[in-house]
């Protein structure tokens, strides 16, 4: 859907050159979640806006769909603003205008449809981001989820591929930012659209993405699939970020001395989430098994578990719960 090769982007303020992108290479399948996290600066808003040429790259290419749209003219461009939809943190809507009014408008600028069409399809795009009772207030009456609702519609109505979100949640409270993610995730299933979004939380990689990159100081720094980057991840910016949404304590907090047996790290995907392995184990092996810290949890529809444990037992019987880690594929990490 999108392959980024060689992308670069040099600001210039007074005279003085200010990187913003560095060596960008990336590709994106058509219907995946695609996220950007890093921390302020690092890039991402360049990033995510040279993707519909919002912000003109210095050299490299951008295919989308096959076609390098850093080379095209004028009405080349006209039409991909038509295939990439966008929404932004701000939200940008037109005061003066409805919501309605507001839906209408990418669908008036084309000059395709007749008014009888135009209609239908911003009643059609009202129900589906769920504000068909508000066709007719102006944007200062809606709350910020709702306006963001609007947001969404608009960036739809000409039918696009792609829906680019920039920090499209972050000025929103958490219950309504869920619920702001579970829409674009249902649209994404229903329309199969493709969704590349850029954020600084891993929360919302963790709820939506399936696949996510790293940029730190105008580089990516690591690419892949959600749960590996977010369970095991390797670079040492990937796990600050991690390590700054768990929910609980850092296991620093914890000192290695306090306890008489082995620490252990555990990591586990999938069904055996929900299983009772431990217990299993235990009485399979006679070491006693302490919980110390832990998360059981989801990334987007995926169970996993990390959990700190203490092993007490004679070396030959821990060195049966490791087999036993082995065989139901629990990632383990002896930290003592
Ligand atoms: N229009 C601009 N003119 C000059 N420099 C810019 C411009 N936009 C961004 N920059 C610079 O480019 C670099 C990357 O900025 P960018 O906004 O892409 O980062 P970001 O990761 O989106 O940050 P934030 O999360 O704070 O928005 C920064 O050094 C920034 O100061």
């Amino acid at each position: 859907m999108i392959r980024i090769e060689h992308l670069h982007k040099i600001y210039q303020v007074a005279k003085r050159d200010i990187t913003a992108l560095t060596d960008i290479n990336l590709q994106i399948e058509a219907g995946e979640v695609f996220g950007i996290i890093g921390r302020s600066g690092a890039g991402k808003s360049t990033l995510i806006r040279t993707l519909n040429l919002l912000e003109r790259p210095t050299s490299g290419s951008i295919f989308i769909e096959d076609e390098d749209i850093t080379q095209f003219d004028s009405a080349n461009l006209h039409k991909l603003r038509q295939r990439v939809g966008m929404i932004f943190q701000h939200f940008n809507l037109l005061s003066a205008k409805t919501v309605a009014a507001n839906i209408d408008w990418p669908l008036k600028v084309t000059g395709k449809y007749t008014a009888e069409q135009r209609r239908q399809r911003v009643t059609e795009l009202l129900e589906l981001v769920g504000l068909s009772e508000h066709r007719d207030k102006y944007p200062a009456q809606l709350s910020g989820g709702q306006k963001q609702r609007v947001g969404i519609a608009r960036a739809l109505a000409n039918y696009p591929h792609l829906l680019l979100c920039d920090e499209a949640t972050s000025a929103l409270d958490p219950e309504t930012t869920q619920s702001i993610l579970r829409l674009l995730l249902d649209i994404n299933r229903k329309l199969g659209l493709t969704i590349v979004l850029i954020t600084h939380e891993m929360q919302i990689i963790r709820t939506i993405c399936d696949r996510v990159a790293v940029i730190d100081d105008t580089r990516i720094v690591e690419t892949g699939k959600v749960a590996d980057v977010f369970l095991h991840p390797q670079h040492p910016v990937t796990q600050k970020l991690v390590a700054e949404s768990h929910t609980f304590d850092n296991d620093a907090n914890l000192q290695a001395d306090q306890f008489k047996g082995k620490l252990v790290r555990l990591t586990f995907v999938g069904d055996i989430t929900y299983q009772p392995i431990l217990t299993n184990i235990t009485a399979a092996t006679q070491v006693l098994i302490t919980i110390l810290q832990g998360t059981i949890s989801r990334i987007k529809d995926t169970p996993y578990g990390q959990l700190l444990v203490e092993l007490n037992g004679s070396d030959e019987d821990i060195r049966q719960v490791f087999t036993h880690f082995d065989q139901y594929q629990i990632h383990h990490e002896v930290l003592s």
